[in-house]
């Protein structure tokens, strides 16, 4: 019998449903713009979600379009109408000019069961809850104080998993490496029954809420160990491991923290639980976007605009090294968008920056790496997979040679 993907099974139960009934929905959700360029072939009930099916990639998709339809157009993706935006300058818009606007958070299946840690913050409507979540993880989490007290941490760790890469606990830090992967794949957006939000069915029917359901009981277990492991690093992560599921989730922890008599904006009951949705209508580029429209910005395509990138399809790293590139890392342009923008942009970035270049500038600095015997720099795939973040279809295999100067017990 032929395999057919869950998602195609959605999408044709969707489609042969959408024709059974006829019905057209085109008047109930375009918005009030009728010169924004929207593609053609909008079928009922599913609308353009079928054009980005093809080889699960609908960035890519959306890059194709845009280059027919210009930087920002008009797309309905099952119930939820959708702009994207395809130029830096767009994107600037959304995420600097009009921040507020846009600061809420689509309405996940997989953020509903995931959003433990600082993931509660990341798909938090914005609003006084979010205010509060995030600035709790900002002072408690990621203050630059904090982030220097895990240097240790992370020096430890990183020489842990080097030392440890063939014994027992090799084999877990890839059984943990593999419960990121897979929770990174959940949380991408992209999942078709969240365009269908008020079905419960399809995420039963794909198999996609089991999914989910096992990817968080994986993740809150493996957290779980780690924190239980030495009772030394559980002190120095008390906070972190509170937020990340410790005895106490993340509302609980505010509640804790509203009896705290040194808070600079108190938190009132009414601030705790509000979820304020502030999505209003605004103008892009002359176009209305009506309320509640969600906005998606290509940032594949941004990332290769001829305009911003000289030959943006070649691999060519070295063009990164430019001292204005390095300056640019604060990305004024939105050239790059690392780590976002706008007040939901990533509150992690000096955690982040640190923990990997700490661990990078340790794989380069204390092993030679070499293709293997046979293998050319040709042979190599860079094909990606959609993802949070865009991961490598194939993974690169290298051969490591130490160097034998490196001590790793200093
Ligand atoms: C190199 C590592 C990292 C990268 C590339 C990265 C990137 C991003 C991006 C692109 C966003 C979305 C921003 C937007 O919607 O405009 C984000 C949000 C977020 N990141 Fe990071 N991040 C990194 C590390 C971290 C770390 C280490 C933490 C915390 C431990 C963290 C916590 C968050 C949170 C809480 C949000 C949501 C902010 C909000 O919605 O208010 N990130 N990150």
């Amino acid at each position: 019998m032929a395999n057919f993907s869950p998602e195609i099974l959605f999408l044709s139960f969707t489609a042969s449903t959408a024709i059974l009934y006829m019905i057209n929905n085109r008047r109930r959700s375009r918005p009030n713009s009728p010169s924004l360029p929207s593609p053609p072939n909008k079928l009922p009930i599913i609308g353009h979600l079928h054009l980005f099916y093809k080889e699960r990639k609908p960035h890519k998709s959306f890059a194709e379009l845009a280059e027919k339809l210009g930087p920002i157009f008009y797309v309905q993706l099952g119930r939820v109408p959708a702009v994207v935006v395809s130029s830096n300058e767009l994107a600037k818009q959304v995420l600097k000019t009009h921040d507020q606007v846009f600061a809420s958070r689509p309405n996940l299946l997989s953020a509903k069961y995931l959003s433990v840690g600082p993931a509660a913050v990341t798909f938090s409507p914005y609003g006084a809850y979010w205010r509060q979540a995030r600035k709790l993880c900002v002072t408690e989490l990621l203050s630059p104080k904090r982030v220097n007290s895990f240097k240790v941490v992370l020096d430890e760790e990183v020489n842990r998993f080097l030392e440890n890469e063939e014994k027992e606990e090799g084999q877990k830090s890839r059984y943990l490496a593999s419960v990121f992967v897979e929770v990174e794949e959940l949380l991408t957006g992209f999942y078709y029954g969240d365009f269908f939000s008020e079905w419960v069915w399809p995420g039963w029917l794909t198999g996609y809420t089991p999914r989910v359901i096992k990817g968080t009981r994986n993740l809150l277990n493996s957290v779980e160990e780690i924190f239980d492991k030495t009772s030394k690093r559980k002190q120095l992560l008390d906070t972190s491991a509170l937020l990340l599921h410790g005895n106490e989730n993340l509302i609980e922890v505010l509640r804790r923290v509203q009896k705290r008599d040194d808070l600079d904006v108190p938190i009132t009951d009414d601030s705790l639980e509000s979820i304020v949705s502030s999505s209003d209508k605004c103008t892009l580029e002359g176009y209305e976007i009506p309320a509640k429209t969600r906005i998606l910005i290509n940032n594949h395509a941004i990332g290769r605009d001829p305009k911003l990138f000289e030959n943006p399809h070649d691999f060519i790293p070295e063009r990164f090294q430019q001292e204005d590139d390095i300056k640019d890392f604060k990305d004024e342009d939105f050239r790059f968008m690392r780590f976002g923008g706008g007040r939901r942009g990533c509150p992690g970035y000096d955690f982040g920056l640190n923990a990997v270049q700490w661990a990078l500038a340790r794989l380069l600095n204390h092993f030679d790496w070499a293709l293997p015997r046979g293998v050319s720099r040709g042979d190599v795939d860079l094909q990606e997979v959609y993802g949070f973040a865009a991961r490598k279809r194939v993974p690169l295999v290298l051969i490591p040679t130490v160097n034998k100067d490196y001590d790793f017990n200093p």
